[in-house]
């Protein structure tokens, strides 16, 4: 995905993006680090189609495969709410996208429970959202965003309402099914824990409207696991990516030794 020259502001309201450029390769997992309100659901929704923006443009894989602006694309969505649907059981909400997208209901339901044990949710097909937790929850989301087969894989902030052991666990949890799928994901997070745990490279918008993008690349050996967040390598990034961010530490190195 190549975005280049994006603009857009809302009408009588803030300049969002100034002459954007941005690309993210075909199975690399990057994130984009975002302080809340900088304008993330309305980039997806460019990058959806959804929205038409006041200039530049986006393709998606190769050049041959470009859009006109305003045209939707095919790409999938993680909302950060998993806006699973009360009245559907797991099996037939994570079957949602296949289906819609024209897959026969037998054949959808086959691909789910495919994939059911990998996603830590064997046995649940016959419940219903409320019953159960918010990890479950935001897997079943996961599972129904991985098999509506959109490329990329847009994923909004997916574990921010999570309290932070689950979210720990499902970000350990996000390492592996990655590993198995190794789909193009761009991940946005405002956590630069979290970014530097999933990703091959983070994009740091630290300016307001977004007109560029600091990039870290992120060279921890895959596969990862939490424990990454311990070493040093990341602890030097976390602090390059903060002094990006005007928060430098107050803590110097050697302190507290
Ligand atoms: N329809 C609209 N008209 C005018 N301004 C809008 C509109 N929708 C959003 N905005 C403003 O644009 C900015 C970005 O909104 P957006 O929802 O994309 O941010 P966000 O980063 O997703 O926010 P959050 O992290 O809080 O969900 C905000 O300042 C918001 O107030």
């Amino acid at each position: 995905m190549t975005v280049s020259g994006l603009s857009y502001s809302f009408a009588g309201g803030p300049v969002l993006f100034d002459k954007l450029d941005f690309s993210v390769q075909a199975g690399e997992f990057v994130a984009l680090l975002a302080p809340s309100g900088a304008g993330k659901t309305t980039l997806f929704r460019l990058l959806a189609g959804l929205v038409k923006p006041d200039a530049g443009e986006i393709r998606l894989g190769g050049s041959s495969e470009s859009q006109s602006p305003g045209q939707k694309r095919r790409i999938g969505y993680m909302p950060q709410r998993d806006c699973l649907m009360s009245w559907r059981n797991v099996l037939d909400n994570a079957a949602l996208g296949l289906e819609l997208s024209g897959v026969p209901r037998q054949e959808a339901r086959r691909r789910v429970r495919e994939l059911l044990p990998s996603f830590g949710l064997e046995g649940t097909e016959q419940k219903r959202p409320h019953e159960l937790s918010g990890g479950m929850r935001q897997r079943v989301s996961f599972l129904r965003s991985l098999l509506s087969g959109g490329d990329p894989l847009l994923l909004d902030e997916p574990f921010s309402a999570l309290d932070a052991m689950t979210r720990a666990s499902m970000q350990e949890w996000l390492l592996q099914i990655w590993e198995q799928h190794r789909k193009t994901v761009l991940f946005i997070t405002h956590d630069v824990d979290e970014a530097l745990l999933l990703s091959d490279r983070v994009l740091v918008a630290a300016t307001s409207p977004i007109s560029s993008l600091q990039q870290v690349a992120v060279g921890l050996q895959r596969p990862r696991d939490y424990s990454a967040v311990l070493e040093p390598s990341f602890i030097q990034l976390k602090r390059q990516i903060l002094e990006q961010l005007g928060r430098t530490p107050v803590i110097k190195e050697g302190a507290g030794q």
